[in-house]
């Protein structure tokens, strides 16, 4: 229903709602970009890493990070900072010096310029210009300030005044599940919205000299953003058509779980706690969500009828599906695979995101929905997206490949 008021000049105003949107929501453009500091082997990381921050008296450290490093699934990283940066910032290696001014100066600059390159190519592939999109999503553990890094995004975009930003701060790994979550719910209710959706993150906020409790950090996290442009019908004239329909979403939260993820603000940094516990924790819970999401969000039995339901028929379907998960870590996959019983190449594309990038936080979903995409017909036409992060937090999303 309209509301009705005046203008001033006496003349009644009648504000219509928007209209819903037609269908679901779905991403139109899909854009991913790494920084061009620094690309690090994975198998020269753990010397790199000890000699950089002077602790190759730390023997033992150092062969352990060495083997845990040979054990990731991981070829390759992107670093945004460098020897050269690390050697002019002698705070960023002393835990006594405070040293977040200088990480968040940092990231003012590089978060939104890295976002920007990942968004040129999403809203390149969708093929309207800058000024259509209506919402901006943008999603980092790296900001600090405000305003922040949407602002200076839209900014550099040339987005237009009236356009909504909202920004997802510390959310991890799930943030840019969580982005594509909110962004289906805003294309979905506001007709003609575009939605450009942008994670970007940095491991400088966090980055620090090697001790026993941050190794698997170190061997695990790398720099990367992404972005995709979410829209629902009508589609507009010279609009790319859907690449993967956004069916249906949910998040879940892990009860009494807070303890194994988290991420604290010091004056030092951002320090990351990893809980071992993560890959068993995240295996014991993906059932379930993919059953509620499957289900439309209902914790029973009773199926959404235009959902596949994927314990139909004889046993096991999960097979029937094609997979976007977050690869949090090689064994966090491995875990997958076992509960789900799924087959080798099933999550070949997060395990090759895993190989040439590491783990990009938020940033990740989207090189695995941009490695997806690659591989579109070769894929089945239903699948299921996953990410994880603090909470324990689980985002789940339905994914339909339009034929
Ligand atoms: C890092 C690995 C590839 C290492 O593989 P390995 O085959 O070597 O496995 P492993 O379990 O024997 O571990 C090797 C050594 O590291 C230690 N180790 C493992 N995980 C640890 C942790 N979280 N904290 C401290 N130590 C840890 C083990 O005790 C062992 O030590 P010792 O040798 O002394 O016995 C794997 O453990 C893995 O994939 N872990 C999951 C990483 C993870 O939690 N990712 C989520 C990131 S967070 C995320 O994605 C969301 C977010 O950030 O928001």
């Amino acid at each position: 229903m309209g509301s009705c008021g005046s203008n001033g000049h006496g003349t009644a105003v009648v504000v219509v709602p928007r209209p819903h949107a037609e269908g679901p929501a779905a991403m139109l453009g899909i854009g991913t970009a790494n920084p061009t500091g620094v690309l690090m082997p994975q198998d020269v990381f753990a010397d790199t890493l000890f000699r950089i921050t002077n602790s190759d008296h730390l023997t033992e450290l150092k062969h352990k990070l060495t083997r845990i490093c040979g054990n990731t699934g991981i070829d390759k990283r992107h670093f945004h900072l460098t020897e050269e940066t690390l050697a002019a910032h002698p705070e960023l290696l002393d835990p006594e010096l405070p040293s977040l001014g200088t990480r968040v100066d940092m990231t003012v600059d590089a978060v939104p310029k890295l976002a920007q390159r990942a968004a040129a190519k999403a809203i390149a592939e969708w093929g309207r210009p800058p000024a259509d999109i209506t919402h901006l999503v943008f999603t980092t553990y790296s900001a600090c300030g405000a305003p922040s890094a949407d602002l200076r995004l839209a900014t550099l975009l040339g987005l237009r005044p009236t356009v909504s930003r909202t920004i997802l701060s510390l959310h991890g790994c799930y943030g840019g599940g969580r982005a594509l979550g909110l962004a289906k719910e805003l294309a979905e209710n506001n007709r003609g919205a575009r939605v450009l959706v942008a994670c970007s993150e940095t491991t400088l906020v966090c980055f620090g000299a090697p001790d026993g409790g941050n190794l698997v950090g170190h061997a695990i996290f790398g720099d990367g953003a992404g972005a995709v442009i979410v829209g629902a019908g009508p589609f507009l004239d010279g609009e790319q058509r859907p690449i993967f329909e956004m069916v249906h979403a949910m998040q879940t939260t892990v009860p009494k779980t807070e303890h194994a993820l988290g991420m604290q603000v010091t004056g030092g940094g951002i320090d990351f706690h990893l809980s071992i516990q993560v890959p068993t924790l995240i295996g014991q819970n993906v059932e379930r969500c993919l059953l509620n999401a499957f289900r439309g969000g209902h914790d029973d039995d009773d199926d959404d009828a235009h959902l596949p339901s994927p314990l139909s028929g004889n046993g096991n379907k999960w097979n029937d599906f094609f997979w976007a998960v977050h690869p949090g870590g090689r064994q966090i996959l491995d875990n997958i695979d076992k509960v789900l019983k799924l087959e080798p190449e099933k999550l070949a594309a997060s395990r090759h995101v895993l190989r040439e990038y590491g783990n990009m936080s938020g940033a990740t979903i989207v090189f695995v929905l941009d490695e997806l995409r690659q591989r579109r017909s070769l894929l089945p036409e239903w699948g299921a997206m996953m990410a994880f992060g603090p909470g324990i937090t689980i985002e789940t999303m339905v994914l339909r490949c339009p034929r």
